[in-house]
């Protein structure tokens, strides 16, 4: 029964209540997305759950007026929770976490509000941004270069695991310093794909010692070894400046070492877990496709330059994305058909939605970028297909190119106030590690059955989309080195 008549229309679960519960566990983000796309003709509906709501906006110009809504729909309040179960926080750092946690401009500040403001400050265009940006790529550049090396055969690989194990180890590397908790115990870079396989299990909180043992114990060993980190002051040594200015902001809100080195492992997850996944879609999708490969391939010379004397290549972050619109558009697309991730909001007072749609106070809003990012109307004919040229000025579904799109219909970094600070410089070191491996490699199909072609799996849709989402099976190719000259990022 709708608690106001202006409340989103209710969609019925086969079970009443517990049903959605029980379809999210067993399917995971399909579960909901697959109730959006039944019902296309709903901008917004309610899923009634035990003694709350969750409204689902699968509208883009209705997620613009969620993102709009900060001061009532907020994520905020709803972090301490999920980062105690997800990262293990202990009780007195929850608390910490709670105070001061949505303020208004002029009221004291928590630990949660300076976190974002520092990181949206540093994250944002400016000169720590490129300098971040240029050692991530330096970083991935020196291991591609490496690697091509010592590789005097071609080698059939695991892609999604190799392209893992280059991000992996690189962002630790350029965020954490040369004494990172990774390098100084190498079973830890299994270990964090062990936690984030099992980041499912350990937000359901039941047991997790017990119910996810792998992944519990992996984050467990992960926060030990960024606890003796921090407590040897490798940070003040080594890491970056951002990974700095977060343990000073964690010190002065009282945080101990212990509690710091979970926090860090939160944001070494965020410098990861994307990275890695929408690289592999983007090397994939590429070396599946003989003309985007040409294509990608033609346009690479205009960002780098190659030096006679030392025989060295120059890549210029700079001129990357304007000078390369295919590359460009694969990254989007790949993001486009790869993410369905929600973007969650707490409704903290009752509240109309666009001055139409009654959402009350305790519920949760959830934009279903899956389900916006099917939808024909937004993108065209065959939304369903991987399609760069959407993104391409000249491209034949080119709605997204030519502004047909609303903004906020790209939902892969999310949007509003929790829009993902790290966008800028994922788009960079993205960009710039798959124009690497593009120079670098060749990447054939390992079947040996005679396939010409490497062919590209479904997305694994039946898990918690806490990141752009893995294939359903994995992709072995054969890598052979094309040109192995070292490459250098300027
Ligand atoms: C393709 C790569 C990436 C994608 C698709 C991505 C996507 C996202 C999304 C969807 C969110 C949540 C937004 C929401 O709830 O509305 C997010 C948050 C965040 N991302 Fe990214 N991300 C990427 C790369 C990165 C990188 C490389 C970093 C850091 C170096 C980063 C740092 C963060 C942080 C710190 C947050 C939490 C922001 C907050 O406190 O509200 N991200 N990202």
């Amino acid at each position: 029964v709708k608690n106001h008549p202006n409340e989103p229309p209710i969609v019925p679960s086969w079970i009443p209540f517990i049903g959605p519960l029980f379809g999210m566990v067993r399917e995971g983000g399909r579960h909901v997305k697959s109730i959006g796309l039944r019902n296309r003709d709903k901008p917004i509906f309610t899923l009634p759950v035990p003694r709350s709501r969750i409204y689902v906006v699968t509208d883009p110009a209705l997620a613009a007026a969620v993102q709009r809504a900060s001061k009532v729909l907020s994520f905020t309040p709803l972090v301490p929770d999920l980062t105690r179960r997800v990262i293990g926080l202990s009780a007195d750092t929850v608390e910490v976490l709670r105070q001061n946690i949505d303020p208004e401009p002029g009221e004291p500040r928590g630990f949660l509000a300076d976190m974002h403001d520092m990181l949206y400050a540093y994250l944002g265009p400016g000169e720590p941004l490129n300098a971040l940006s240029l050692g991530a790529a330096r970083e991935l550049g020196r291991q591609i270069t490496a690697h091509a090396a010592q590789l005097k055969a071609p080698e059939t690989v695991n892609l999604l695991a190799w392209v893992q194990h280059f991000v992996t180890i690189g962002t630790a590397q350029y965020l954490y310093g040369p004494e990172n908790p990774l390098a100084r115990h190498p079973a830890l870079e299994q270990g964090f794909w062990d936690f984030d396989h099992g980041l499912g299990r350990l937000l359901l909180g039941i047991a997790p010692a017990l119910t996810a043992r792998a992944p519990y114990r992996a984050r467990e060993a992960l926060a030990v070894a960024f606890e003796e980190y921090l407590s040897a002051g490798h940070h003040e040594t080594g890491a970056s400046t951002i990974v700095q200015r977060r343990v000073e902001i964690a010190h002065q809100h009282g945080l101990s070492n212990v509690a710091t080195a979970r926090s860090e492992l939160s944001f070494l997850f965020a410098g990861i877990v994307n990275t890695a996944t929408t690289t592999f879609w983007a090397v994939l999708q590429v070396f599946a496709r003989p003309e985007l490969l040409a294509a990608v391939r033609a346009e690479l010379p205009a960002a780098v330059v190659e030096d006679p004397a030392t025989g060295e290549r120059r890549l210029s972050m700079d001129l990357l994305k304007g000078a390369c619109p295919t590359l460009h558009a694969v990254f989007r697309e790949c993001l486009r058909v790869g993410s369905d991730n929600y973007s969650t909001r707490l409704v903290k007072s009752d509240m109309m939605l666009a001055g139409q749609w009654h959402l009350k106070a305790g519920s949760v809003v959830q934009i279903a970028g899956g389900v916006i990012h099917a939808d024909e109307g937004i993108w065209g004919a065959h939304a369903d297909v991987f399609d760069p040229t959407r993104f391409l000025k000249d491209g034949e579904s080119n709605k997204a190119s030519e502004g047909k799109v609303h903004p906020a219909a790209f939902r892969a970094f999310g949007g509003g106030k929790t829009l993902c600070p790290g966008r800028h410089f994922a788009t960079h070191e993205i960009l710039a590690f798959v124009a690497m491996i593009v120079l670098t490699f060749d990447l054939e199909t390992a079947d040996g059955a005679g396939a010409t072609r490497i062919s590209v799996p479904l997305k694994e849709d039946r898990v918690l989309p806490v990141h752009v989402l893995e294939p359903r099976t994995d992709v072995y190719v054969r890598v052979k080195v094309r040109d192995g000259r070292r490459i250098v990022v300027v």
